[in-house]
């Protein structure tokens, strides 16, 4: 039997309605963009993968169509006819041809690794050597924009035993009105529930200093990317003051930015996410060294669909450790998803498929309805 080869990648734009809009400091979310990829082998199997970003530009330096367009121009040429089972050699080719991307590249690791899972029999997890949970603690992001409606949607949430850990997207606005915000949130919520931060680089350094001793004393323990991304010394100094633990996540875009924060000591968090290092393998690299240098973990989402999430969750069930839980909720942001079954949520958690590959399959009809001609 001659060995399986890339045939052929299909990348589709699909735009799906969320729940309610979704503020962030930087932009306000009215749906998802997602791009998908279909990796076509030629022994008839199909890996998949997917890259998502907030906001266009707004977030990040890829787009949905700088991913679609970089994915079908650049990408694919140097993967169709290489060996489908070898993804180290597909992804070196990847690593000597094209520089940054990581969410482009995100997309194909994940297409590659759940083929060859697919080809093997195996979960994606059992294929990154085994998991050592079956389920991943999940938060909340709250971010409808008004304090009581906020606390509406927590206390629904604690109800039905979905999420017990909620983040409060601020920075939007002045830090006060913030903070009372989050204040009134952590109140009415009380010790039933932990109440986390994401500042998405909004404050200067000495706003941050100021802030984040008022966020401690409101309760708030986990304090996300006050500032901005690239000042590593401004924000080891703002997690060396501040009384509750300050976490990066716009400052990681690849692995050697996870190793530059452990060298500087800029925060005793990470956030992973397989889009920022450039998939599932990637971010686990960054996670070894985050916990050779002693920083705790977190994983992150860019809001994908069931696609990155469970890519993402495959990965962060290998981990001996993941103190801070996940925040893997993008698909319950969305009306409706492009799944033949929806992801499992239950008691808190995300629950791991034990199919092969990622465990998963595309609904075609969904898929054609909410795809951009
Ligand atoms: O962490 C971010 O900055 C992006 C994202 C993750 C959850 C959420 O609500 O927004
Ligand atoms: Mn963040």
């Amino acid at each position: 039997m001659t060995a399986p080869v890339i045939e052929r990648l299909e990348t589709l734009i699909v735009d799906l309605p969320t729940i309610r809009p979704h503020k962030l400091a930087m932009h306000t979310m009215h749906g998802q963009t997602l791009v998908i990829l279909r990796l076509h082998c030629s022994d008839g199997i199909e890996g998949l993968g997917e890259a998502t970003t907030i906001g266009g530009l707004a977030y990040a330096s890829e787009s949905p169509e700088s991913i679609k367009t970089n994915l079908d121009r650049y990408f694919a040429p140097l993967l169709v006819g290489q060996p489908a089972g070898n993804v180290n050699a597909a992804m070196q080719r990847i690593d000597r041809g094209i520089r940054g991307n990581t969410f482009a590249r995100s997309a194909v690791e994940t297409a590659l690794l759940d083929a060859q899972a697919k080809r093997l029999g195996l979960p994606l997890a059992e294929l990154l050597g085994g998991r050592l949970v079956d389920g991943l603690e999940v938060a909340w992001t709250l971010a409808s924009g008004n304090t009581e409606k906020d606390i509406e949607e927590a206390e629904r949430m604690l109800d039905l035993r979905r999420h017990r850990h909620f983040k409060l997207k601020i920075g939007a606005r002045e830090p006060a009105g913030d903070i009372a915000h989050v204040a009134a949130i952590k109140r009415a919520l009380g010790d039933r529930a932990s109440v986390r931060v994401d500042v998405n680089q909004a404050w200067s350094e000495a706003t941050a200093l100021r802030a984040c001793a008022q966020l401690a004393d409101a309760g708030v323990e986990l304090i996300e990317q006050p500032i901005v991304r690239h000042d590593v010394q401004a924000l080891a100094r703002v997690s060396a003051r501040s009384p509750a633990a300050v976490m990066a996540d716009e400052s990681i875009e690849c692995v050697q930015d996870g190793f530059a924060l452990a060298r500087a000591a800029a925060a005793p968090v990470f956030a992973l996410k397989i889009a920022k290092t450039g998939g599932p393998l990637a971010v686990l690299r960054v996670a070894e060294i985050a916990r050779a240098a002693g920083i705790g973990l977190y994983g992150g989402t860019m809001l994908e669909g069931g696609i990155g999430t469970l890519a993402a969750a495959h990965a962060f069930a290998t981990l001996p450790a993941l103190e801070w839980h996940t925040e893997l909720f993008g698909p319950l942001l969305l009306t409706e998803d492009i799944l033949v079954e929806p992801l499992l949520y239950r008691d808190f958690k995300l629950h791991l498929p034990q199919g092969p590959g990622l465990g998963l399959s595309l609904d075609d009809e969904r898929l054609a309805r909410f795809s951009r001609a």
